[in-house]
């Protein structure tokens, strides 16, 4: 039998640079803004204005957004052209003097992490089909889709024929050599970035932190010379974290390597490898320089330097302020909730109960199965039908609820409904609140504050509708703009329910999804990663609404909270919030 020339079905492969990138030969600067202001393309106003960066290459930068994002956007849009630099920097080197005559297209790269935008327009992008049984058209696995020139690894019955092609001249010596490079910094990157084990699953299977440590793969494997790394450690668990990290680190030391800028979240714990800073404020201006420059308090001798080294998830134990909360009815009940792919079991017979006025943690690390078990509960897992007997909901087995009906009862944030969110021309951030209260995406009812339970439209001037309409107002209040909004007098809550949805900053977004997940006061709210894109200000106000007193969440209602960061969960021990975990398939309550 001929064994197939693995080699001859390659897609032809970029020539392999030689010269070190991080150590620019000629030490030209990096970047080489001098002072210029940053357009949005086809906007008079700047978004950032007087810029003054200049990265050299032995610097490591942060870009540091304390605005909502909307800075760090025009920053790093203007590094990768979709904004607009004005005076533009001065020939000869121009904005990427290292670059030479190289072309910033084919080696400025940028790969954002916080928000995908995987929809925009009408378009409603199905995330539950990853749940279910692996469709056709979704088969492609994660080597096939991000990785398809990387071999799996060779069949020893190959290797012949390898041989063979490279003395017949198919192959030259030193193209031979370059694959090997590129296959063995692809086998480095897999392996630091824990991938190996999962090249060969199916891409939709993956879970939101797996893609992204796939995702900055990808990044280094397409070759660039400059890599902007737009919140990479959003959504890793601390040990991904940590390992991303020391990556980042080491592959400073390395030659022919891209240059790597992250950009991070004003709370992020900057890297303690970090040199410089640039931090944009609200109302766009940005501050340059040494990071003990830019943040002097913090790094004087007596304070500890902010590490974004983090702890393992700490197991601390209970602290002795500890509250226990008066718990209401069970609102979930799981006695041995089971979710398995073929030999692959994700849960294994999970028992946890979700009480009323709960205010849960769930931690677990990336692919623990923390959103298949959420999942579970929004009726938007098949295997939730399964499980139905070991699975109540709201006082009755799962199989019990249609589907339409859990979404009412469960207000929830989570990236996948992000990203699926359809941003509609002319869905306003009313109608996207108000979306809540059928837990839908489409608007419905004259007041857009949607349908009665039975799917009837509200009764005009009935209770309902008066409810439910004080309740858009109220939940504008206590997040909406006047509560993070620099300038709460030029942005009025009132003038921002009426901005289309689509044209909101990443954390403003953010920040009407949670309203949303909100507005119909259910019974049980999930939180997964609800704070990616928030700046500083936006998620201050949410914790404060969230806590006890603060009008939020009843005692009628329990929360869950998924993030991967301690202080992103808005109840402390002392407020008696408890902590369930996710390991290896079995799941742990922690607290009481
Ligand atoms: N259709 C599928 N086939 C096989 N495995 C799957 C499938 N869907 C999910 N998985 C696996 O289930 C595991 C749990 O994924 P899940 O998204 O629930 O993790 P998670 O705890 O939410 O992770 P993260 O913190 O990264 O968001 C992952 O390891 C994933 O690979």
């Amino acid at each position: 039998m001929q064994w197939p020339n693995p080699l001859k079905r390659l897609p032809r492969l970029p020539p392999i640079r030689l010269l070190s990138n991080n150590v620019s030969g000629s030490g030209l600067p990096v970047i080489n803004i001098p002072k210029s202001s940053i357009y949005e393309l086809g906007s008079q106003e700047p978004t950032l204005h007087d810029v003054f960066l200049i990265v050299h290459p032995n610097e490591s930068w942060a870009v540091v957004g304390a605005d909502g994002a909307a800075g760090k956007t025009a920053l790093f849009g203007a590094l990768t052209g979709t904004h607009r630099v004005t005076p533009p920097a001065p020939p000869p080197g121009g904005l990427f003097p290292f670059l030479e005559d190289a072309d910033p297209h084919r080696y400025v790269h940028m790969v954002r992490f916080a928000h995908r935008g995987t929809s925009s327009g009408d378009e409603f992008y199905d995330f539950t089909a990853r749940y279910g049984a692996v469709r056709e058209g979704d088969r492609q696995t994660l080597r096939e889709t991000f990785f398809p020139d990387m071999a799996r690894p060779a069949h020893p019955l190959a290797i012949p024929a390898l041989h063979e092609n490279a003395k017949m001249g198919l192959e030259t010596e030193e193209g031979l050599r370059a694959r090997e490079r590129r296959q063995s910094w692809f086998d480095f990157l897999a392996g630091r970035l824990r991938l190996t084990n999962l090249l060969d699953l199916p891409m939709v299977a993956l879970s939101n932190g797996q893609t992204r440590r796939a995702r900055i793969a990808k990044a280094f494997l397409e070759d660039p010379r400059l890599l902007l790394l737009d919140e990479p450690l959003t959504g890793l668990d601390a040990k991904s974290r940590a390992i991303l990290l020391a990556l980042l680190e080491e592959l400073k030391k390395k030659p022919a390597t891209p240059h790597v800028i992250i950009g991070l979240r004003e709370q992020d714990p900057l890297p303690d490898w970090t040199t410089h800073v640039a931090l944009i404020e609200d109302g766009g201006k940005v501050h340059t320089g040494r990071k003990e420059d830019v943040y002097p308090t913090l790094f004087t001798p007596a304070a500890p330097l902010v590490s974004a080294s983090p702890s393992p998830d700490s197991l601390a134990p209970q602290s002795p302020s500890y509250k226990e909360r008066t718990k209401g009815t069970p609102l979930v009940d799981m006695a041995g909730v089971t979710v398995e792919y073929g030999p692959r079991k994700v849960l294994a017979s999970v028992r946890w109960t979700v009480h009323a006025n709960s205010r849960w943690h769930l931690i677990g690390e990336n692919g623990a199965g923390k959103t298949t078990l959420l999942a579970l509960l929004t009726g938007e897992h098949p295997q939730s039908y399964t499980q139905s007997d070991n699975l109540r909901l709201f006082d009755r087995p799962r199989g019990e609820w249609a589907t339409p009906l859990l979404h009412r009862r469960i207000g929830r944030v989570s990236p996948e409904l992000f990203n699926a969110y359809p941003r509609r021309a002319n869905l306003t951030v009313w109608d996207a609140i108000g979306t809540g209260f059928d837990g839908g995406f489409v608007p419905m009812g004259v007041k857009r504050v949607g349908m009665a339970e039975d799917g009837t439209p509200l009764v005009g001037g009935s209770q309902e509708e008066e409810w439910r309409v004080a309740r858009m107002h109220e939940v504008m209040r206590n997040l909406g703009p006047s509560q993070w909004h620099t300038h709460p007098d030029t942005l009025t809550d009132e003038r921002f329910l009426r901005k289309p949805f689509a044209g909101l900053s990443p954390g403003e977004q953010s920040m009407v999804l949670l309203m949303r997940a909100l507005v119909g006061a259910p019974s049980l709210v999930l939180l997964d990663e609800a704070w990616a894109g928030m700046d500083k200000a936006m998620v201050q106000a949410a914790h404060r609404y969230l806590r006890d007193g603060g009008g939020g969440l009843t005692e009628d209602q329990a929360c869950i909270v998924v993030s991967h960061w301690e202080e992103e969960v808005p109840w402390s021990h002392e407020d008696g919030v408890e902590r369930f975990r996710l390991d290896g398939g079995e799941g742990t309550q922690i607290f009481p």
